[in-house]
């Protein structure tokens, strides 16, 4: 039996059903085989299996009051997975479908995100089954000071420090914020994607729409290509959508899709980011609410897509950039999208093609960036809020956003010399997981076994 079957049935038995986790695993393992033949130690020292095993895994309950006076009670997380380079760091999730295997997919891909920006942090993931939609501000308060009153006791500013994800960002933050310092009376950077009136950075909120968008225009340009004039599918409608649309359309293209859980919008003369804004930001509501504005658009409710797939992947564009979810591109969404001429797909989300549609975008040598090298920005630029609280600094929006493309772009040349260096120049799946693992299983041989 291959090294790396014994390592997924062995995960299968100790953490039953958390499929997804297993993909994780599975897509770096593929990944590194040729790098573990060439360094035995790495298997010698057993690198995988303390990889594959968090240091530490945080469950808790967290009850809360609804408006109606009736007591609700959700299931929290905080996996902290690996700190050989740097305190423990990666966002919270608000989604009803979390649960031990999804943080644990998410805090296992941040290790290695976290690893190919360069930057001193470690990898861990968490949040809730709680579902934000439909709920008063009063509400998520309320959850979000019952969340942290367990787990102010386990983060800090140099230990473990979380950010936002699904159903997370400004609002949420800013609640666990005034709850952290209330319970640990510090005024520190413990979370990041702030405020920008308590120690937030300029640049967090777009960062990670912005830092896919900007690793697109480096691997197009190794392809001697540009985003000048390409149409774009760009799925969710989410923080990384937006600021994925508001870069795509700085730099010359047109996204002309995008969706939420309820459906696919198409606007062929591009989509009206202003509006979508408004909806999603501001009056959080449904994108069908577009048409009231634009009867030229078209929308596809979620019970009308193909049952092997995506509507929205399903029409002709240049570039596909998933930005919603975990597996919300198929093999058959992927086959479309080829056949349709589209020439790159830039992952906003993480890990949202599946292993099938990943195979066949390498098979057809497309320009394709992975999620942990395309959507990196976003935590490297925590990374830069930490800096400047550590240092009670505020730096400029400019320079932010120069620091975020210098690192998007050591990003995608690093996955890209790797590739080379193992033969596969057009395959940066192998080379991020390869440059990102090494770096971690340096680290973690140097620290001794522990
Ligand atoms: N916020 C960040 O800084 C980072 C986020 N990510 C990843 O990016 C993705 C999106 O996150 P955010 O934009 O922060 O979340 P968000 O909560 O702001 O937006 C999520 C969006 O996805 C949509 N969505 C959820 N499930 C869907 C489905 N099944 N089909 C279509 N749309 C669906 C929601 O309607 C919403 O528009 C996630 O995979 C997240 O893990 C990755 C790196 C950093
Ligand atoms: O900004 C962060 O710390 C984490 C962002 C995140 O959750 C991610 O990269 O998936």
């Amino acid at each position: 039996m291959s090294y790396i079957k014994e390592t997924i049935d062995e995960l299968k038995r100790t953490s039953p059903a958390q499929t997804e986790f297993y993909q994780a695993v599975e897509d770096v393992l593929e990944s590194i085989e040729p790098l573990l033949e060439e360094r035995p130690l790495y298997r010698k020292q057993r690198i995988i299996e303390r990889l594959v095993e968090p240091e530490r895994q945080i469950m808790f309950r967290v009850p809360w009051m609804d408006d109606n006076g009736d007591i609700q009670v959700n299931k929290g997380y905080r996996i902290e997975f690996n700190s050989a380079l740097g305190p423990y760091k990666g966002g919270l999730r608000f989604h009803p479908s979390v649960n031990a295997g999804i943080i644990k997919f998410l805090g296992f891909e941040q290790i290695f995100k976290n690893a190919l920006t360069g930057l001193a942090i470690g990898g861990g993931k968490g949040g809730a089954n709680f579902d934000p939609k439909g709920k008063s501000d009063a509400e998520i308060m309320r959850f979000c000071q019952s969340f942290m009153s367990e787990l102010y006791r386990h983060i800090g500013a140099n230990t473990d420090v979380p950010a936002g994800d699904i159903g997370v960002g400004g609002r949420e933050i800013g609640f666990l914020f005034g709850q952290y310092k209330k319970l640990a009376n510090r005024f520190d950077g413990v979370l990041t994607g702030k405020s920008l009136l308590f120690g937030g950075s300029q640049v967090r909120k777009e960062a990670t729409g912005y830092g896919a968008v900007y690793f697109a225009k480096y691997m197009l340009e190794g392809k001697s290509e540009s985003l000048e004039g390409k149409t774009c599918l760009v799925s969710g409608s989410g923080n990384v959508t937006i600021y994925a649309m508001e870069k795509l359309y700085e730099l010359g293209a047109k996204p002309v899709a995008c969706s939420d859980s309820s459906g696919t919008l198409y606007h062929a003369k591009g989509i009206d980011l202003d509006l979508v804004k408004d909806l999603k930001e501001h009056r959080h509501e449904r994108l069908k609410a577009y048409l009231d504005t634009h009867s030229d658009a078209e929308y596809t409710a979620r019970d009308d897509y193909p049952s092997d797939g995506h509507t929205i992947w399903r029409y002709k564009a240049d570039l596909a950039f998933p930005c919603a979810t975990q597996n919300e591109l198929t093999e058959k969404d992927a086959e479309a999208l080829l056949s349709n001429g589209c020439i790159g797909v830039i992952e906003g989300a993480n890990m949202p093609s599946t292993q099938a549609a990943v195979d066949l975008f390498i098979a057809e040598k497309l320009a394709y960036g992975p999620g942990k090298a395309a959507n990196a920005g976003g935590v490297a630029t925590s990374q830069i809020e930490m800096a400047q609280n550590a240092g009670m600094e505020h730096w400029p929006f400019e320079k932010v956003d120069a620091r975020l493309q210098e690192i998007m772009h050591s990003i995608y040349t690093n996955a890209k010399t790797t590739a080379e260096e193992f033969g596969e120049p057009d395959n940066l799946v192998l080379g991020a997981n390869i440059a990102g693992f090494r770096r971690v299983a340096d680290a973690m041989i140097q620290q001794g076994v522990v």
